[in-house]
């Protein structure tokens, strides 16, 4: 049976925080160097509407490399499979997700998988709008939409500390733009891909998208199919076969459920027709996922029984 109640999740959470000094705080973008290393935080959101929590979870974060799942979900939504996947491949690398090593390698010259740094800069590349601008806020419209919270906004000073430090996001940028896998403004994508990156929110509101996803698509409470079924399933996928970077198949076999990390500590979670799952946490581990995350993943796979495999 799932978890029932706060309590239960507060156990867990206390039990987890044992591993918190075994990780670091991100510091390679340095307003992420910031963020308090003792914060830990888990909801669970279930299709039928209760939400259980414990931890801080009044706590911000940013959604950094989540992001590139919602990212993916737009792209998906306005050009369809054939015209991403074109552009960017569908298989795990085993590198660190900002490498640039298999860029040149790989033949033809694309991403291997939009999780990784130049493949979600090929995914933002492909978000249509008029600017930027319009881009940017289209892509938050439906973060607001999937949340079911019109109050999402993304964070400035974490968003200019990216854009400021991101030569190596450049560097991924210009690469792909000499192989004309992106033909826009390198700065112009810079910025867009930094304000992503910075888009705020607690796990309480990382719970609701993962369960949208669990849905297939669509938002439990209104009905509404926010995203297409076969978009969802794409983006699911993604995050078993590359959602925890290059630890992947370790968390496949760990814990078992489609998962995406980011840096600033966050992992969404969402288990296929039960529930989704948001957790903050900013001490992390060598791969870049939240350490005590993680062990609470481990933790609740086994009592829960989440593995779908
Ligand atoms: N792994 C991450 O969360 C990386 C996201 C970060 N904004 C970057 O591009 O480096």
């Amino acid at each position: 049976m799932l978890c029932q109640s706060n309590d239960e999740l507060q156990l867990l959470v206390n039990q987890a925080r044992e591993v918190i000094h075994d990780g670091n705080v991100a510091d390679y973008i340095p307003a992420l160097a910031k963020a308090e290393q003792e914060k830990l935080s888990v909801a669970l959101f279930y299709p039928d509407g209760r939400l259980y929590s414990a931890g801080d979870t009044n706590e911000n974060f940013t959604l950094q490399s989540i992001s590139k799942v919602l990212a993916l979900a737009l792209a998906l939504i306005d050009h369809g499979e054939e015209y991403v996947f074109q552009r960017v491949g569908k298989e795990p690398t085993g590198d660190p997700f900002n490498s640039i090593a298999k860029l040149e390698t790989n033949k033809p010259s694309k991403p291997l998988n939009p999780m990784i740094n130049a493949g979600a800069l090929a995914v933002t590349h492909m978000i249509k709008g008029e600017s930027v601008e319009h881009r940017f806020e289209r892509l938050i419209e439906f973060i607001r939409c999937l949340s079911s919270n019109e109050t999402i906004s993304y964070n400035e000073e974490i968003a200019k500390s990216e854009y400021d430090t991101a030569d190596l996001n450049r560097a991924l940028a210009f690469f792909m733009k000499q192989h004309d896998v992106i033909t826009e403004d390198i700065e112009g994508l810079m910025d867009l891909y930094t304000k992503q990156c910075a888009i705020e929110m607690n796990c309480n509101d990382l719970a609701r998208i993962g369960c949208v996803l669990a849905m297939d698509g669509r938002n439990p409470e209104t009905d509404e199919q926010i995203i297409p079924v076969d978009v969802a399933r794409i983006c699911k996928t993604f995050m078993v076969t590359c959602g925890m970077y290059n630890a992947s198949g370790e968390f496949a076999i760990n814990v078992g459920i489609p998962a995406k990390s980011g840096v600033a500590g966050g992992i969404m979670g969402s288990i296929p027709k039960k529930c989704g799952i948001g957790i903050f946490g900013p001490s992390l581990d060598d791969k870049g996922n939240s350490i005590a995350g993680i062990r609470l993943l481990e933790m609740m796979s086994r009592q829960y029984s989440l593995s779908m495999f």
